[in-house]
């Protein structure tokens, strides 16, 4: 089987952390006999260095003819100041909405190496297993008009809300799908006391639920949610929520986990293409360092494998490895104070577990 994965490293430590998972891609395909072609794109501050900006119609015509894109991050400091359409952050907006990867699924793990570096309680933590699915290509981040304007004689400034129906309904039913196959219950997540999006929101899950007998329906409003999350976790199968209320509480869920270096994600559109990245940015901090954690993007090479390849075994196969290496007790620094391994050492420490699981 010969599958073109686009690699599309970015900023900050995206590029080392890219490395780790294309070299476990590599592993797999060596093993198990497959053969993936990689070729890279430039996208976000590292594409306005090169070519003037952050999404290159070349970067978006290699993604489309690719199988599956795995990227890194983008973003840093050095592109701050510039102005909205020349920001990194831009070209990440763009591909996402070019290839219509409308559903974010961002699961949240609590491993059980790793129920000692949560900032939760061991029993809080133990077994929690959240599947958040994110509205990615609409909200607050797409709406029109956005800018700075007089208002009442004053600067002030304009972003704008805005879904239809039918954007709202597809991310429900493929929420409403994935618990059908999981734990049976989605808590849709919405400010509906607020927000008149919101209001059709709870209506579309309503409706939606009506389809899906077997799944039980639970409102949350989106503040209680946040709480929620950190006090009692277990109570979430699926979580779907909108695209702004997705992107902060899967970072607080990471918590759970032990590090924002832990989350993978996948963004999908309904075909078997998507495109997979950890959850975390760019980590300016420690970019450049060999520190990063690569286990979030390790991890997405799995959910690559899974959704868009169907090789689950192989998925099995990493996600194994990288419990293997926590039960043996490699960290990187964002999960210990004292030992910590660089990021190429964990990667080497995940394809040497993988060697052995496929030789033993
Ligand atoms: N998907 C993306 O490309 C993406 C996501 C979030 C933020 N960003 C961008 O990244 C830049 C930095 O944002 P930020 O600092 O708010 O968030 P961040 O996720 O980059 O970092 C937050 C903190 O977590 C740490 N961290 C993140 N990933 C880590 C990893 N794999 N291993 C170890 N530690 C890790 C960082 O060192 C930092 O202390 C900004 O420009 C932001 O827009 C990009
Ligand atoms: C960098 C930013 C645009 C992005 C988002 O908000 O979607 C990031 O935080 C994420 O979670 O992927
Ligand atoms: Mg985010």
């Amino acid at each position: 089987m010969i599958k073109k994965i686009t690699t599309l490293p970015g900023d900050g430590i995206g590029p080392e952390i890219v490395e780790s998972g294309k070299a476990v891609l590599q592993v797999i395909a060596d093993l198990y006999g497959h053969q993936f072609e990689f070729q890279e794109g430039l996208i976000g501050g590292a594409a306005i260095d090169a070519t003037g900006v952050p999404l290159p119609d070349e970067t978006i015509e290699r993604c489309q003819s690719s199988d599956a894109c795995l990227l890194g991050a983008v973003g840093g400091p050095k592109w701050d100041q510039q102005p909205p359409h020349l920001r990194p952050e831009k070209g990440l907006l763009a591909i996402r909405q070019a290839l219509n990867l409308y559903a974010n699924l961002r699961p949240v793990q609590a491993l059980d190496a790793l129920i000692e570096e949560s900032t939760l309680k061991p029993e809080v933590v133990s077994g929690v297993d959240v599947l958040i699915v994110r509205e990615l290509t609409g909200g607050i981040y797409f709406g029109e008009p956005r800018e700075r304007r007089t208002i009442d004689g004053e600067e002030g400034v304009v972003d704008t809300l805005v879904y239809k129906k039918s954007e709202i309904e597809r991310l429900l039913h493929r929420a409403f799908q994935f618990a059908e196959i999981r734990g049976k219950h989605v808590t849709s997540v919405d400010k509906a006391n607020v927000l008149e999006s919101s209001r059709m929101w709870r209506e579309c899950a309503n409706e939606v639920a009506t389809h899906y007998p077997s799944v039980t329906l639970e409102h949350m409003l989106v503040d209680n949610a946040a709480m929620q999350l950190i006090r009692q976790p277990k109570q979430f199968d699926v979580l779907v929520t909108e695209n702004l209320f997705g992107d902060i509480l899967s970072d607080e869920a990471s918590m759970i986990t032990g590090s924002l270096g832990m989350l993978p994600s996948a963004s999908l559109n309904g075909t078997a293409f998507g495109l997979y990245e950890p959850v975390h940015g760019s980590a300016p901090d420690i970019a450049g360092l060999n520190q990063a954690n690569p286990l979030a993007t390790i991890a997405s090479t799995a959910m690559l494998l899974r959704y868009s390849f169907g090789l689950l075994e192989e998925a099995d196969c990493i996600e194994q490895a990288i419990n293997q290496v926590l039960l043996k007790g490699y960290r990187t620094a964002d999960l210990t104070n004292a030992n910590a391994i660089s990021t190429e050492e964990m990667t080497k420490a995940v394809i040497k577990e993988i060697k052995v699981a496929i030789h033993s």
